[in-house]
């Protein structure tokens, strides 16, 4: 009931033309009373009463019917599928609406097979019921009422002889729909493990062949095949239970007839020619009776479907945008951390984090691998927010910040690399989509990435497989880092992102940056020293925790964890001989 609802809400925007579809639909269900009517009127008047000047108006009054009855068919038809089609078009846009709004939370804990299920087949299944089942239920259980009324119109007692079949079919329709439902949500679900299955295989396709695991892939993929296969034929074994009984009562409706209306021809209770009618109304209770296990599929079908759209639909982001703070200009990037915490459900990550980051300042952290640095600028952005203590930027709480003002005024370069299918200048131009070439050129340039886009033969216009795909490590870092710099952010957040560059081009990098940051509120994250040791500030994290801070001098001097890997680094870098010289 409750899916009915839903999509109620969505089809009533067009519920003239629903309503007119259904008065149509009306229209045609007693059009089909026509023939049968008119048939028998042709026995018992033309060919027994002998009023032979019957025919023709008779005929022609059939004939009428039925083209009348196929042109408003297909009027009512193209109606529905209309309403369909501008149904599931705004359904789709609000998901995918939905989808951009939902956080890093959701995005953690849900399998990208399951959403793409969403958009796909259960989006269909939605598709087909508004455009199909509806107006099929409705025409059906019309024509049968018709039917019914007609034939007792007609000869009410051959009529009630015949109704003494539907309650034995009422209850297995009725029992069918109970043990069908669920199967349908089994269906549904391990569809969406194996969207998962191949979803995951193609994405990582590189890692399944450099490990050889193909076989293990295909055989992962076999097993949720196989689990499809299973479960789609526990539901075919339930509603084919069915199926043939309502079927089969439905035949029962020609037995009765034939014998009972035999007999009360033979009595002369009943004309030749009603009989004749009786006969050619009998479609009108066999077919719907026919269909009901059909349709009663379509529903449910439809349900579980619908309870999977909605239910991602109604998924509210824990990250709220209640920030009210608009105001035109761009956020100066004055940013502080007091007493933060964090925890990702049970796993503290962060604890008790404060410092504080002025325009023109850069940030360096550095730590063991797992120590938080990540997460730490993950608050500054709002992609979670923290458990208690308050991150600020330009002395406002992040979270009263409107949260998309907020990105905006920031630029981040992310550890997993993720470009676009798109052209190079396209994927630097992606936070700045008015920039000109010269612009994004510069950008490049500032990032040491020119050099190597123009000697692609395509240059700024190569187009860039999924991910990336054709680009070395560092090449996509750095165009990561030329479309971070053309968003021209007031916080440029850098995490490893020189991680797959060689020194020497790190070292450009850092000069050509070094104008730059001067404007802004630079977080460099790194486990190379190299890439922190001109920051104004650095932290140093071990297990969520700041367990050192200061400028690369005075972090040296104090010969704790800092000056232990900057001197590991700098060994392995020049040689045991240097050390002396270093400490
Ligand atoms: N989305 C997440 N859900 C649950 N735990 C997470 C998530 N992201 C990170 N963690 C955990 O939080 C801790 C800190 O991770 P974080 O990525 O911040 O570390 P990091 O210092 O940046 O590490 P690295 O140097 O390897 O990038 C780790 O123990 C990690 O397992």
């Amino acid at each position: 009931m409750q899916s009915f609802r839903w999509i109620w809400g969505y089809l009533k925007e067009y519920r003239f033309r629903f309503f007119l579809g259904l008065a149509l639909a009306l229209v045609v269900t007693s059009l089909n009373l026509v023939n049968p009517l008119f048939a028998g009127k042709i026995i018992d008047k033309v060919i027994f009463g002998k009023q032979q000047e019957l025919l023709w108006p008779f005929i022609g009054a059939m004939i009428g019917a039925t083209v009348l009855k196929t042109v408003i068919r297909y009027t009512y038809q193209i109606q529905f599928e209309r309403i369909s089609q501008n149904t599931i078009f705004r359904i789709r846009k609000e998901l995918y609406d939905r989808l951009n709004k939902l956080d890093f939370q959701f995005y953690d804990k849900t399998k990208t097979g399951d959403i793409m299920a969403r958009m796909t087949g259960d989006m269909e299944m939605v598709r087909a019921f508004s455009a199909w089942s509806i107006y099929m239920i409705f025409e059906n259980a019309t024509i049968l009422l018709f039917a019914v009324g007609f034939m007792f119109y007609i000869h009410p007692q051959l009529a009630l002889v015949m109704m003494l079949v539907t309650p034995i079919i009422g209850f297995f329709a009725y029992k069918m729909t109970f043990a069908v439902g669920p199967t349908f949500s089994e269906i549904r679900t391990q569809f969406a493990k194996l969207n998962s299955v191949v979803q995951e295989n193609i994405s990582g396709n590189r890692v399944v062949k450099a490990f050889a695991k193909e076989e293990y892939e295909i055989r992962k993929f076999t097993a949720e095949n196989e689990g499809y296969k299973e479960k789609s034929l526990a539901s075919a074994k339930v509603w084919e239970k069915f199926l043939p009984v309502l079927d089969s009562l439905a035949g029962l409706f020609t037995v009765v007839m034939i014998l009972v209306g035999g007999i009360m021809v033979i009595n002369g209770s009943l004309t030749i020619g009603e009989l004749a009618t009786f006969n050619g109304l009998i479609w009108a209770l066999n077919n719907p009776m026919r269909m009901a296990g059909w349709l009663i599929n379509d529903v449910q079908r439809f349900n579980a479907s619908a309870k999977k759209v909605e239910e991602l639909m109604k998924t509210t982001p824990a990250i709220a945008n209640d920030g009210k703070k608009l105001n035109g200009e761009a956020l100066k990037g004055y940013v502080e951390f007091s007493q933060v915490s964090f925890s990702y459900g049970d796993e503290d990550v962060l604890r008790d984090i404060s410092f504080k980051a002025s325009p023109g300042q850069t940030v360096g952290i550095i730590g063991a691998t797992g120590s938080g640095k990540s997460t730490l600028v993950n608050l500054l952005s709002r992609f979670y927010d923290a458990d208690s203590g308050e991150v600020k930027v330009d002395s406002i709480d992040v979270k009263d910040w409107d949260l998309y003002k907020l990105r905006a005024s920031m630029a981040m370069v992310m550890q997993d690399i993720f470009l676009f299918s798109d052209t190079i200048e396209g994927n630097i131009a992606y936070g700045n989509p008015e920039a000109t070439l010269e612009e994004v050129k510069a950008a490049a340039k500032m990032a040491e990435a020119d050099d190597f886009i123009q000697s692609l033969p395509e240059g700024y216009d190569t187009i860039v497989g999924e991910r990336g795909v054709g680009l070395s490590g560092g090449q996509k870092q750095r165009i990561a880092l030329a479309r971070a710099l053309l968003k021209n952010p007031s916080i440029l957040i850098l995490d490893d992102t020189t991680s797959a560059v060689d020194m020497e081009t790190e070292l450009k990098i850092q000069e050509t940056l070094k104008a730059i940051l001067k404007q802004k509120t630079c977080f460099i994250i790194a486990h190379r020293i190299s890439s922190v040791k001109e920051a104004d500030l650095i932290l140093v994290m071990e297990n969520g925790q700041i367990i050192e801070r200061g400028t690369h001098e005075e972090l040296l001097s104090k010969k704790g964890y800092y000056s232990k890997v900057f001197r590991n680094q700098h060994n392995s870098f020049h040689g045991q001989d240097a050390e002396k010289e270093v400490v």
